[in-house]
């Protein structure tokens, strides 16, 4: 059997990107998926995406998002991002989308070759001296730094995401975050289910965003934030105690396609 792929990157954060409308791939097989996203047995990516067909009224499509070990996760930004431009290369929408994903729904919009993906509100943001925990949809441990660029994050970062605080409770990612001037922020993350740094990754700077402004290291509604694979920003209003109208913006690339052979 054969079955035609895609691949999407977005700063750096590359997935594999199948169109499941017509159930092509069991959401079971994490054998397989997890070879898929091997860079030597496989294609390679950080994760695996499905397009599938919308379960609520009104959706464009839904995402299915599973992480190169194969399993299926809590959301991802950048796949988010990557999916509503593999949707608009499928002639599924145009510059608009609207669709559903584990954490819930959003909504999108493309000019050029940028996307915008609305988060979900957030309210909780857990504080401690210069770290933070929040979910952006995906759980996110932040830790304000120096010398992020020196950091050995794959080490320093499964040494958080293994420690007893989170080992019981799924896991964590761990952004690891070095404040620059004009509300720009480097970020390096280690990311669950990956086990490894990654290039990009959109819940975790849309995490580092909010706890910047939170602690009042951000002063403005836009932050700016710079990935080894590029760079993101991340725009929200504050009402109350509540993040909304939170977007996540930067540029999504298809870099190439072919047909996996099983
Ligand atoms: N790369 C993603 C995050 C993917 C999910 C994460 N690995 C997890 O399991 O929590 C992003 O861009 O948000």
């Amino acid at each position: 059997m054969k079955i035609p792929f895609y691949k999407y990157q977005g700063t750096g954060n590359d997935f594999v990107m199948i169109d499941n409308r017509q159930n092509l791939i069991s959401k079971n097989n994490t054998k397989l998926i997890n070879r898929l996203c091997d860079r030597k047995f496989g294609i390679g990516g950080d994760g695996l995406i499905l397009l599938e067909n919308p379960e609520v009224a009104g959706d464009d499509f839904k995402m299915v998002y599973f992480n190169a070990d194969g399993n299926e996760s809590s959301m991802c930004g950048n796949g988010g991002r990557c999916l509503v431009a593999f949707a608009k290369f499928l002639g599924i929408i145009e510059d608009k989308a609207t669709f559903t994903a584990v954490d819930g729904p959003h909504k999108a919009t493309i000019t050029g070759d940028e996307v915008s993906l609305q988060m979900q509100d957030l309210t909780e943001i857990k504080q401690s001296g210069n770290m933070a925990f929040l979910d952006t949809g995906s759980p996110h441990h932040v830790v304000f730094t120096k010398n992020v660029a020196q950091l050995d994050v794959k080490k320093e970062g499964a040494e958080i995401r293994y420690s007893d605080a989170y080992i019981g409770n799924g896991g964590t990612n761990v952004n690891f975050v070095d404040m620059q001037e004009n509300n720009t922020f480097l970020v390096r993350t280690y990311e669950r289910g990956v086990e490894d740094e990654t290039l990009s990754c959109g819940t975790g700077v849309t995490a580092v965003a909010l706890a910047a402004h939170a602690s009042g290291k951000a002063n403005s509604n836009t932050v700016k934030l710079i990935v080894p694979g590029g760079e993101l920003s991340v725009s929200f209003k504050k009402e109350d105690d509540t993040y909304r109208d939170v977007w996540l913006t930067g540029p999504a690339e298809q870099v190439f396609k072919g047909e996996i052979i099983c």
